[in-house]
């Protein structure tokens, strides 16, 4: 990557954003040539510098343009090709693990000097390029992790290590570092072991974001003393972390393979150095906690070692118990608290320690326990000041937020066990993720379900009660979701050549981070399964408590072992369970916060980093899929909601889709086919009961010839006049738009079976957009088409069936739920132009009705993602919101 970058710098071109890396990798030659012209038309920043230095020859004035093109062309077509050198070279090692050879020890001074080598280069990439740049890490394959206890493993030397590629199983390495480390998303160091033999090691995962060089200094100083459990020696050591040079070395691919030594851990008993030891890591206290080690008292706290590690005040403690806590480490900050405490450190009841309890419960979303701490804390405070008010000094500020929060935080979720969050909930819920929060204090509501064994498709969430439509089922929060940052990441997998973005790459350390820090997040996060090549992790078996833990104990301070965490499998989880919002949905409204996971297929795509699903809720993953969901599923921030479609039985399975049923038969079984299953939901099986031929010609005229179409009437819809300014020639066009899309409608319906019923979702867009056109000029007609759209993907119209509803639906869509949505409230308002304002307003309480059963939230929602439609039909129903409402 950094060769690619580092060729168009010299060509003084711009650099390729991350997209347009991501678009490289997965175009063909000619969209290659595409972002080569378009590269070739860009000047790079450092170009831009020296125009402002009156250099009088750029690029372009250099060589002309199509050379320029030329040269950028060939740059991305030899990067291009350096993928395939390390595909082969991954494939070759995949191949070799069961025959590895002999390999030969690398000279110290050669050792040294590529390190050196290396280092050098990386220097000089980040000042050209910037901290910021685009890196490319590669994955794929199996990945490495000991489940070992490191006192149950033999010591091995470097020396041992005489077989290539192979795991050292039940050894584990010691080794002190003895060169600046190497950052890129990874890091790479160079270690010597007690005999003076050097090995390189590449280690994944190290960090969310990469670190800066500093950062990476005082993580990983010289002297540091490392054991790394079962070493992996492979070929390209490096290929995951830091993808400099191939070269033989160990590959860390789960940071919990590593193990930071002080000098008297058990591991480094009767070792002896051939060089003697320096007075050992000198190390700011912050840097200590940035990476996966435990501090001092944690660790003394489970290891039971004789005497804590000293600190030299109790202010020191709270400091780095404040430190932890901006590096979302809870579980470590309560282990150390834990640990100052029982070694009496700290005070147990001073303040400042029950002020850092009180957050550090909260963020374990332990909130009595924090509203406990917090108000202890108020009350020493006030003993406090009474004291200071009478010696005369003023008292200190008093910050009762935390406090009320914590009790507001405690009391709903004691009520939320069993009362649903009210509409006002939902409501604050939006407008927070509207006004761009993404980690949401949403509480876990978990409806009536349990988790019961489905023949042939794992576990799922059945229902314990009969719920009516819009029955909110679960209401949950993802475990560390992750967003994209500025520094940005691809990573290419060499077996599945899929490509991954930085969200999910952040999203995949963040959870092993996390797991780390909290081992009781192990059951919610290792018990989903990791797709169909991963066996089930050992925790996909226990019972899954539908009540997760999640306060830190005491207990579990003293017991603290750190778990391991195989990256791979976390990889599979975020794969197969991870749900995170969609492209934008259908209302007419684009700055709404609400996305869900049933949008409009015709909708416009988002930039990659937002598309792609980074989130796993742990209960709602238990969820199975169907084409032809049962409930609603949208996503405010980092919170899932489930409301149920219909009115459904106890006993019945949840599901919900994790592809978008409104798509031709064919593309949902490409999409679900990483899953591994056939579905044979309600819809699958309608569409297998049309012919091979129909289902083929269906997919081809709605993928092939409608797209033109409907972006005709597109543009026929945007062009539109005042009504009062509409001629002949307008009506001619809206006719001729909507003559050709009943074409349509009639070709794709003679490719349903004829039993099949009302529903076919191929219909919606076409009777939808039809109806558009006929409201210009024949408003009945356009009421029947909507009526035939809102068919079309389930809805039941309750005046043929029920009269006396209370609403004009028996039954709500269980697709195209925006595109539905807006369909009711143009039916409303083609009734009130129509006057006939009763069926107006039944259409618009049924909207609202509708609305309130799929996202909830009440009016003001509605109104936020509706808008104008939404306020044409209140102006059309005389300003009546209130009746509409009830
Ligand atoms: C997100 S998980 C759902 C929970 C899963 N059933 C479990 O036991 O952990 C996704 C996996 O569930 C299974 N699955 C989901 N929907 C299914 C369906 N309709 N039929 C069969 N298997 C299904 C597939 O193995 C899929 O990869």
């Amino acid at each position: 990557m950094d060769d690619l970058l580092k060729g168009l710098l010299n060509l003084g071109v711009g650099l390729p954003s991350t997209d347009q890396v991501v678009e490289l990798l997965e175009s063909d030659v000619k969209s290659t040539q595409s972002l080569a012209q378009l590269l070739a038309l860009t000047t790079s920043s450092a170009e831009k510098d020296d125009n402002n230095h009156n250099n009088p020859s750029s690029a372009v004035d250099l060589m002309g343009a199509e050379l320029l093109t030329d040269a950028v062309n060939a740059i991305l077509a030899n990067f291009k090709s350096s993928i395939d050198g390390a595909k082969a070279a991954f494939q070759r090692e995949e191949a070799q693990l069961d025959k590895p050879t002999k390999v030969k020890a690398i000279p110290r001074k050669a050792q040294l000097s590529k390190h050196e080598a290396a280092l050098v280069r990386m220097r000089n990439m980040s000042a050209l390029a910037g901290h910021d740049r685009t890196r490319l890490v590669f994955d794929g394959g199996k990945s490495h992790c000991s489940s070992g206890r490191l006192a149950r493993m033999r010591r091995i030397g470097v020396a041992e290590m005489t077989l290539v590629p192979k795991v050292y199983r039940d050894a584990y390495l010691v080794v002190r570092l003895i060169a600046e480390p190497i950052s890129y998303q990874g890091v790479q160091l160079l270690g010597e072991d007690p005999k003076g033999d050097l090995i390189s090691i590449a280690i994944s995962h190290v960090s969310c974001t990469p670190l800066t060089s500093h950062e990476a200094s005082c993580n990983f100083p010289t002297g540091t003393l490392l054991a790394v459990k079962e070493p992996f020696l492979s070929l390209d050591h490096t290929v995951r972390a830091v993808p400099s040079k191939p070269g033989i070395g160990v590959r860390v691919d789960s940071p919990t393979d590593i193990i930071f030594l002080s000098g008297e851990d058990e591991a480094l008993r009767d070792v002896q150095w051939a060089t003697p030891l320096n007075s050992g890591p000198a190390v700011a206290l912050d840097h200590r906690i940035t990476w996966l080690r435990d501090p001092p008292l944690a660790a003394w706290l489970a290891n039971g070692a004789p005497s804590p590690a000293p600190y030299s005040s109790s202010q020191e403690i709270l400091h780095l118990l404040e430190r932890l806590l901006v590096f979302s480490r809870p579980g470590a900050a309560w282990r150390e608290l834990c640990g100052a405490r029982k070694a009496g450190l700290v005070d147990d009841r001073a303040k400042d320690a029950m002020e850092i309890e009180g957050r550090i419960r909260y963020l374990c979303e332990d909130f009595l326990g924090a509203a406990d701490a917090f108000s202890e804390s108020r009350r020493v405070r006030g003993a406090l000041s009474s004291q200071s008010a009478l010696s005369g000094h003023s008292p200190p500020a008093v910050d009762d937020a935390s406090l009320e929060k914590s009790r507001s935080q405690a009391a709903r979720q004691a009520s939320l066990q069993k009362d649903p969050p009210s509409s006002s909930e939902i409501s604050s819920l939006y407008f927070a993720a509207s006004s761009g929060a993404r980690k949401l204090d949403a509480r876990t509501y978990i409806g009536p379900v349990e988790v019961r064994d489905i023949p042939g498709a794992g576990r799922g969430l059945i229902l314990t009660e009969d719920v009516e439509p819009g029955r909110i089922i679960l209401l949950c929060r993802a475990v560390e979701p992750q967003y994209s940052s500025a520094t940005q990441c691809v990573r290419v997998n060499l077996e599945m050549g899929l490509v991954s973005t930085t969200s999910q790459i952040r999203a995949q350390t963040a959870l092993i981070h996390a797991l780390v820090d909290r081992p009781e997040l192990q059951l919610p996060v290792l018990g989903l399964t990791a797709g169909p090549s991963l066996p089930y992790s050992e925790w996909v078996r226990l019972p899954y408590p539908l009540h997760l833990p999640r306060a830190p104990s005491v207990e579990h301070a003293e017991s603290y072992e750190r778990p391991p965490v195989d990256a791979a499998y976390i990889d599979g989880v975020l794969r197969f369970n991870a749900f995170g919002p969609s492209p934008p949905s259908a209302c007419t409204r684009s700055s709404g916060s609400l996305s869900s996971t049933s949008t409009s297929s015709s909708q416009p795509r988002r930039p990659l980093e937002d598309g792609r699903r980074t989130m796993p809720h742990p209960l709602p993953a238990l969820l199975n899929h169907s084409c032809y969901p049962n409930v609603s599923t949208t996503f405010h921030g980092d919170v899932l909601l489930s409301r149920a479609l219909r009115r459904l039985k106890a006993g019945t399975e949840v599901l919900h889709q994790y592809v978008q049923g409104e798509q031709a038969h064919a593309v949902r079984k490409a999409q679900l086919s990483k899953h591994d299953f056939q579905c044979a939901c309600y819809l699958c099986n309608l569409d297998m009961s049309d012919t091979p031929e129909n289902r083929s010609e269906r997919a081809r005229i709605v993928a092939g010839e409608l797209p033109a179409v409907l972006e005709r009437s597109r543009v026929v819809l945007k062009m539109r006049q005042e009504p009062s300014k509409s001629d002949d020639r307008e009506i001619e066009a809206h006719q001729d738009v909507a003559e050709a899309l009943e074409g349509f409608a009639k070709r794709i319906d003679e490719t349903y079976a004829e039993h099949r019923g009302d529903v076919r979702p191929d219909l919606f867009d076409v009777f939808h957009s039809r109806a558009a056109h006929l409201a210009i000029y024949d408003q009945s007609a356009a009421i029947q088409c909507e009526l035939s759209a809102l068919r079309s993907v389930g809805a039941i119209v309750a005046v043929e069936t029920r009269p006396d509803s209370q609403h004009a639906l028996s039954q709500l869509p269980a697709l195209h739920l925006d595109g539905a949505l807006t369909a009711m409230l143009h039916i409303s308002r083609l009734f009130a132009q129509l006057t006939q304002p009763t069926q107006s307003k039944s259409w618009a309480r049924t909207a609202a009705w509708a609305h309130e059963c799929i996202v909830g939230g009440g009016l003001c929602v509605l109104q936020d993602r509706f808008g104008s439609l939404w306020n044409d039909v209140i102006r059309l129903c005389d300003g009546d919101e209130e009746a509409i409402s009830t």
